[in-house]
């Protein structure tokens, strides 16, 4: 089945509302040099990552520009796993590993060059539609055919992120058949709020395709 993310939470109604919602996966951005409504300031971070309950993956989604700021950040929040969006070089994501005892998860664009490189380092892969300045949530969609190569070649899980919603998911996950899916900017009612039905709505549509049931 494929496993859900739901990412960019700024509170914990929202958090306990994906978490209600039967999400596998909190996201919290913290450490992004990027303008973002979804980014909470570290306290923020930690006390919403504290607050995800066991056997559920809390998530910090960061931009670190060297292994030793990661290293600083993830050891004062705590999450389960780490995403780490651009600035960081596949040899780097290997250094990163060796300092932390969490999985990583290295974010790539769909055609980028690196990708066996990071594949190479990090535990999964997250396939995104970036900005310029290398930051997510955008609400784009990608080459899915692209990422499905990826799926299929890869020995790393894969995620499949950018401009998902409620109503193409379904469609997404038939397509890709990836490891998981990750959402912000689709399942929201206002930057960096979440739409508790939108989430519902989101992991039901995600889950039931993948058992088969549409
Ligand atoms: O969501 C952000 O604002 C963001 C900013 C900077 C770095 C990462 C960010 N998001 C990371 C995610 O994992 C998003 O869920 C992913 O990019 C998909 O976003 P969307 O297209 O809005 O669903």
């Amino acid at each position: 089945m494929t496993r859900v993310k739901i990412c960019g939470v700024t509170d914990s109604a929202d958090r306990d509302a994906v978490v209600t919602a039967g999400a596998d996966a909190v996201g919290v951005i913290h450490g992004v040099p990027v303008d973002t409504p979804r980014e909470v300031d570290e306290a923020t971070a930690e006390r919403l990552t504290d607050g995800v309950p066991p056997f559920v993956t809390s998530v910090l989604v960061t931009m670190p520009t060297t292994v030793q700021e990661a290293v600083r950040r993830i050891d004062r929040i705590e999450p389960d796993a780490v995403q780490v969006h651009d600035g960081l070089s596949p040899a780097e994501v290997g250094a990163l590993d060796n300092r932390i005892t969490q999985d990583i998860v290295a974010v790539v664009e769909a055609d980028a060059p690196a990708i066996e490189d990071y594949a190479a380092h990090a535990d999964a892969l997250l396939v995104d539609s970036v900005d310029a300045d290398g930051g997510g949530g955008t609400g784009e969609t990608h080459d899915w055919e692209r990422t499905r190569d990826l799926v299929d070649s890869l020995d790393v899980p894969v995620v499949l992120a950018g401009g998902l919603t409620p109503e193409n998911v379904a469609e997404a996950v038939e397509t890709v058949e990836p490891f998981a899916i990750d959402v912000a900017s689709g399942v929201e009612s206002a930057g960096g709020t979440k739409d508790h039905d939108a989430v519902e709505r989101f992991v039901q549509n995600a889950k039931r395709t993948s058992e088969g049931a549409v």
